[in-house]
């Protein structure tokens, strides 16, 4: 309640004085520069309802003219500060490298000089005045909110809606402009309002010095500066000219912080219980699987022999290295292995989106086949044509739907984004298209969620407007990376689910990683199992699970609890022994040799070739015959 009140005060107070300011010559006022000796510092008074100051001219009227001087050297000065401030940050962090050496440095050497050093050179070559006075304030200030913009883009720049905007095939002045800079905007607002607050009392200080406003135009720096020598004869002479000077900075400031709250809607929606946002999320669709419609013959994704290194202050790692696979259209491929065996790093591979400077593609190929048929090398398609196939042939869905989703945006907006990001479309048909969307994967009451934030939905809706999201573009492959480990067991049934239905409904290829083998045969098709960042066995999910060939397969399937070792059948679920070596300090020959019980002095030799068990299944042991 007094958070509004405060709030309509604000803003009453400041369209007032900026009114005043504006219309001050058209009101009947006084003249402000017209002295009156007989009159100095004479009280309240009809003819001058605020009393008039030391040279006898009246107060009320240089309070109005006052505000134009220091209102609009302030303003303008803060938003000057802010365009050039904000947008040096923004570039220098997203792109880092040259662009923050290029963005930030001179702004540091700025801040290296005295600002009266700064304030002089400016009037020495501009000439005082109000113009000189915005550009010093300019100056002075763009470094604080280019430090601002950077320190909080940092800190955004890795979450994951900003990967998923990548992986929609989102420009990077459209990244920066839509989805980064309305995150890092609260700071940059409460910024913004101790900016014009210290922008009018450095007014004050630099008109004093003759370098501003020159008298007699008054300005509100300069009546406090006048006042201060008689403020014992006459108080209501300093006190008028603070009182407008304290009740606009507090008003810049409330209605700053309305603005930061806008920005961040969680700090101001009333969430919703999550049972109430958990009712009728769609559970219980049929498990039975629709037969993927034959509509492309050949291999959607073949991935040969490919290789992706990341420089890492200890050395460079092979994140992968040689992986292949393939994927069909409407087939499903799960890649499973422990924590650090390159599942992520192959799906990112794919999309590009390795991380910044550090990683990069080494070796290999990576055929995707679009749907007009032709066939491109993803590998070496260059980062600037690679935006084409982000999002309309392929999406990514991340593990936490939270994270990939854009905070400050309802989810009608971001899916109209997407909607939206590969063609133009009117405001009705996109609006149509996102409620279809919701519709689609299972969301009730679409148009109501459209107008939500993302943290008013349950874990489990996020996801799915996440895999809505991902579907906008009408992708041919999708890679999901570990969307489910976030949910709770019966939500992860619900997306899986959904994912099976979507995947297969429209022939999409979808690769699928995680930890998780239960969750394998729930989706997958084949299997693809990875250790150190090699596939060490791959095929069908009955053969890999029926009949796994690699010592480093059974022992992750022997560590899946099973339903009847759940219902008190006393099979004890074991664990593969040691841990995953570093890729810094990779074992000779076999990587899982070191843990593995059936390992001989053979298996240290050299790294074992992928080999055909059976026409579909292939490992990588020497020994896979014997054991
Ligand atoms: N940003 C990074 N910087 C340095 N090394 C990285 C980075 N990301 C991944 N790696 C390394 O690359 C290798 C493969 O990692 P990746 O994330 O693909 O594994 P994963 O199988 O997906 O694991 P998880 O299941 O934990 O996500 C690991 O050795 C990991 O430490």
């Amino acid at each position: 309640m007094i958070k509004h009140t405060t709030l309509i005060f604000a803003a009453l107070f400041l369209t007032t004085i900026v009114l005043l300011a504006v219309a001050a010559p058209m009101l009947p006022l006084v003249d402000p520069v017209k002295m009156d000796i007989l009159g100095r510092m004479a009280g309240p008074s009809l003819a001058h309802p605020l009393g008039q100051d030391e040279y006898g001219r009246d107060v009320l009227s240089r309070i109005a003219f006052g505000a134009r001087a220091s209102l609009g050297v302030a303003l303008t000065g803060a938003i000057l500060a802010a365009l050039v401030g904000v947008t040096l940050g923004l570039v220098g962090a997203y792109f880092q490298g040259w662009a923050e050496q290029a963005t930030m440095r001179p702004l540091d050497v700025i801040l290296s000089f005295p600002p009266m050093l700064l304030a002089l050179l400016a009037v020495t070559l501009m000439g005082p005045g109000v113009q000189t006075l915005s550009v010093i304030l300019a100056l002075l200030f763009a470094p604080t909110y280019a430090r601002v913009t950077f320190g909080e883009v940092l800190t955004v720049r890795n979450q994951e809606y900003i990967e998923a905007a990548k992986a929609l095939g989102h420009r990077p002045t459209r990244i920066l402009a839509r989805t980064i800079l309305p995150n890092v905007a609260g700071p940059i607002l409460v910024q913004f309002s101790l900016v014009v607050a210290a922008g009018i009392v450095l007014e004050s200080g630099l008109s004093f010095l003759g370098l501003g406003v020159v008298p007699p135009t008054p300005s509100w720096g300069l009546m406090v500066r006048g006042a201060r020598p008689f403020m014992e004869a006459n108080p209501l002479g300093l006190i008028w000219p603070c009182v407008a000077l304290v009740l606009t900075v507090f008003s810049i400031n409330r209605i700053c912080d309305a603005m930061r709250d806008l920005f961040d809607p969680k700090a101001s929606a009333a969430v919703l219980p999550v049972s109430r946002l958990l009712a009728g999320t769609g559970i219980g669709r049929s498990r039975a699987r629709p037969a993927a419609p034959a509509a492309f013959d050949g291999t959607l994704l073949d991935i040969r022999h490919l290789s992706t290194e990341i420089s890492t202050p200890r050395g460079t790692i092979r994140a992968i290295d040689g992986v292949s696979l393939q994927v069909k259209p409407g087939e499903a491929v799960a890649l499973v292995g422990e924590s650090g065996s390159g599942k992520s790093m192959t799906g990112l591979s794919v999309m590009q989106l390795l991380p910044r400077k550090v990683g990069r593609i080494a070796d290999g190929e990576v055929w995707y086949a679009s749907r007009d048929g032709q066939r491109t090398d993803l590998a070496h398609v260059p980062a600037n044509l690679f935006r084409r196939f982000r999002g309309r042939e392929m999406a990514m869905v991340f593990q936490e739907p939270m994270a990939s989703l854009n905070p400050v945006y309802t989810v009608g907006f971001q899916l109209i984004e997407a909607l939206t990001a590969h063609g133009q479309m009117t405001k009705r048909d996109a609006w149509d298209g996102a409620r279809r969307m919701l519709e689609r994967v299972g969301i009730p009451d679409p148009e109501r969620r459209l107008n939500e934030y993302p943290h008013q939905l349950s874990g489990g809706m996020r996801q799915r407007v996440a895999i809505a999201i991902a579907l906008c573009g009408d992708p041919s492959l999708i890679i999901a990376d570990e969307p489910t480990t976030a949910l709770d067991v019966t939500i992860q049934a619900q997306i899986l689910d959904l994912l099976e239905e979507i995947q297969a409904a429209a022939g999409i290829g979808l690769v699928f990683i995680t930890h998780n083998l239960g969750v394998v045969a729930e989706i997958a098709d084949r299997v693809v199992v990875m250790y150190c960042g090699q596939v060490i066995e791959e095929g069908p999910v009955d053969d890999i699970f029926h009949n796994p060939r690699h010592p480093y397969t059974r022992g992750l399937l022997a560590s899946v609890p099973r339903p009847e070792d759940m219902a008190g059948q006393h099979k004890r679920l074991s664990s593969i022994p040691g841990t995953v070596p570093s890729p810094l300090a990779l074992p000779p020959g076999c990587r899982f040799a070191p843990r593995c019980d059936h390992a001989t002095s053979a298996c240290v030799v050299a790294v074992p070739e992928l080999e055909a068990v059976s026409a579909n299944q292939n490992t990588r042991c020497i020994r896979w015959k014997e054991i």
